[in-house]
């Protein structure tokens, strides 16, 4: 939108300029065309004074007077800086008349006969010249001005001495159109660059190729603001000449660092250098000179001609280090230069005119500005599609990569979570999860007034599994047994280990059923010893405790605890045994086997033939005592 944006406002700038344009050329009916007068001579020296104050030489009989076919710089000047010019002024049929001047060097008084009608500058007693800047003058005259003589009396110390471009007379009204016709083009084509600038020193800002940008903007302000103090229209935006002067000098300085400055970025090894170098010395010129003309050491006027010699010198090094790099540079760095060739030579040609090398003529330097600033334009559209892409694409792979993380992420937890639920070595679920379990089902259980069956299971002996053959086949023994549990573990039943050799069911079947389930699974456990790899491990037993609510506990809450006397009493009463709780104290007792020193290899006391038997939890003091021992040997 932005681009958008940008590319209608330069239509509509363009459209403007052209308009203006047209307005500004057009010839108006019946207007008396303009004159260059001629029959100019000139006089060395500044004249003497009369004793009414008045200048000896505007006596038109005065003696050494010499033709010239233009007021300025008569030969033989010698370091002189005081000078007189003289004409006799023709017949005239205009209006409003005036004389315009588009530039004096450097200041200057106008007679008309014997009156004093225009100074500029001022004229002090010491001889001193003090710079007053290079405006145009619109010099009044009466109507009746034919055939009296006009005098300038000039004092310059620059390098011309007398009047500098366009000297006509004209009618008023002519005379401004004539301003605005010189203009219009230089004013667009400088808020044109002016905006260019702007628009270059955002990119700047933004962090997209800062230093390029950077130079762009520079360039792009100094050669726009250039245009628009050297446009004879600046003296009707603001009248204040040494102030434009000033613009104009700081502007022109600054154009060789600015340009150095972009081409030193894109070239490389010694023309690099070289190149630094010359920005540096320019920027050294601007510091120094603002530095001194600021100071009231130097009229800025004499800067002028200082810095066009430099200029001269530096401007075609410019040209060739970038040409010589040309291979180097991309498309859009060589339309820059090419750009820079086009402005180089104009550059050059209206030093040559400033300085009398060349016959006056106005120079476009504008077309040159407008050529860099066009290519601008185009290099800030290029590299804002550019970037933009490289955004969008970088925005596409993040979200991508984000995107990606945050499944992974989600999976990680997913598997730490699974993790902190499960038993790392059997899968089932862990202590962790029994609990969370166990008190869901509780509270369900006696809300809708289920069964809720609770099973220990603890593996018998294992302590001997593990001593004998090792802890990897008491591992082994371990997933065995909750491989066995969870194949056969009903729909709406939970499996876990609690610890150890110890696991937990949780069923909703009634303790009788969930008995007779386990009676079969300890049948199968048991039915044939236990091989790992080659190693036989013997027949494998467990003990369990039943406890059921509503059975054996009013409350779901006790059930753990009841269970666990359960299968106490079922290591008690003789392991590999499935008990039901019983509160009277008698509890019944499933007995596996009770023969439990039958291995069939006789090393765990366990049997490798179970018989099936039931059996009551009596209230036998030998028993109590066992459970006592047992309670003691037991893990805490
Ligand atoms: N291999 C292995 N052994 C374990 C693991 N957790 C606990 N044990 C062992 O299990 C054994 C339990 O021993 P005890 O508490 O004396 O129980 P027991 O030997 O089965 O005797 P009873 O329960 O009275 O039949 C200990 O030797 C523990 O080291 C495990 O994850 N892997």
């Amino acid at each position: 939108m932005r681009v958008i944006g940008t590319v209608t406002g330069l239509c509509v700038l363009l459209t403007g300029m052209f308009v203006a344009w047209g307005w500004a050329t057009r010839e108006p009916d019946g207007e008396i065309p303009s004159v260059e007068p001629s029959g100019w001579e000139y006089r060395w020296g500044d004249s003497p004074l009369d004793t009414a104050g008045l200048p000896l030489w505007l006596n038109a009989a005065g003696p050494g007077w010499q033709p010239i076919a233009f007021p300025a710089t008569p030969p033989e000047r010698n370091g002189r800086d005081k000078v007189w010019f003289r004409l006799r002024l023709p017949d005239n049929q205009w209006h409003d008349p005036v004389l315009f001047l588009s530039s004096i060097d450097l200041i200057a008084q106008v007679y008309l006969g014997d009156r004093l009608i225009y100074q500029h500058g001022d004229f002090d007693d010491g001889g001193k010249i003090t710079f007053a800047g290079w405006p145009w003058h619109m010099i009044a005259l009466p109507r009746d001005f034919a055939g009296k003589t006009l005098c300038l009396r000039v004092f310059s110390d620059y390098t011309s001495i007398g009047l500098w471009g366009q000297v006509r007379l004209m009618e008023r009204g002519e005379a401004y159109r004539q301003i605005i016709r010189r203009s219009a083009w230089d004013v667009a084509v400088s808020a044109l660059a002016l905006a260019l600038s702007v628009f270059a020193a955002i990119f700047a800002a933004s962090g997209v190729e800062r230093r390029s940008f950077g130079a762009i903007a520079l360039f792009a302000g100094a050669s726009g603001l250039m245009l628009l103090a050297e446009a004879p229209a600046r003296q009707l935006i603001a009248g204040n000449p040494l102030g434009w002067d000033l613009v104009r000098a700081c502007s022109y300085y600054m154009l060789p660092v600015a340009t150095a400055l972009i081409l030193a970025h894109w070239l490389k090894g010694s023309a690099r250098r070289w190149m630094q170098r010359l920005w540096a010395l320019h920027l050294g010129y601007v510091v120094l000179v603002m530095g001194l003309v600021q100071g009231g050491v130097v009229n800025l006027s004499l800067t002028f001609p200082i810095f066009d010699g430099l200029l001269v010198a530096t401007l075609p090094a410019m040209l060739v280090l970038a040409l010589w790099q040309w291979r180097a540079l991309d498309g859009t760095q060589r339309t820059v230069v090419l750009c820079f060739a086009v402005f180089a030579p104009l550059l050059l040609a209206d030093i040559l005119v400033a300085h009398g090398f060349i016959p006056w003529q106005p120079i476009p330097l504008s077309f040159g500005s407008l050529a860099f600033s066009l290519s601008c334009v185009a290099i800030s559209l290029h590299r804002y599609h550019r970037i933009h892409r490289e955004l969008a694409r970088s925005h596409e792979t993040l979200e991508q990569q984000v995107a990606l993380r945050t499944a992974e992420l989600a999976q990680l937890v997913e598997e730490l979570e699974g993790l902190s639920y499960r038993d790392a070595l059997t899968g089932l679920y862990n202590r962790r999860h029994f609990d969370a379990a166990y008190a869901q089902a509780c509270r369900r259980g006696e809300s809708r007034g289920e069964f809720l069956t609770l099973a220990i299971l603890d593996l018998d002996h294992f302590k001997r599994v593990n001593d004998r053959f090792g802890h990897d086949a008491g591992d082994s023994v371990l997933v065995t047994l909750a491989g066995l549990l969870k194949s056969h573990q009903h729909i709406g039943e939970s499996v876990c280990r609690l610890g150890g050799e110890e696991f937990a069911l949780l069923s909703h079947a009634s303790p009788a059923v969930l008995a007779e389930r386990l009676e079969r699974l300890l049948g199968r456990l048991c039915a044939k010893p236990l091989k790992r790899g080659e190693m036989c491990l013997g027949h494998i037993t467990f003990s369990a405790g039943i406890a059921s609510y509503p059975v054996h506990s009013a409350s779901p809450d006790g059930l753990l605890r009841l269970a666990d006397e359960a299968l106490y009493c079922a290591k008690r009463g003789g392991r590999s045994t499935v008990a039901i709780y019983s509160a009277s104290a008698e509890p019944c007792l499933q007995t596996q086997d009770a023969g439990q020193d039958a291995d069939c290899d006789e090393r765990y006391g366990v049997s490798g033939d179970p018989q099936h038997s039931h059996a009551q939890m009596g209230q036998d003091s030998r028993q109590e005592k066992t459970r006592e021992e047992t309670s003691a040997e037991k893990k805490p």
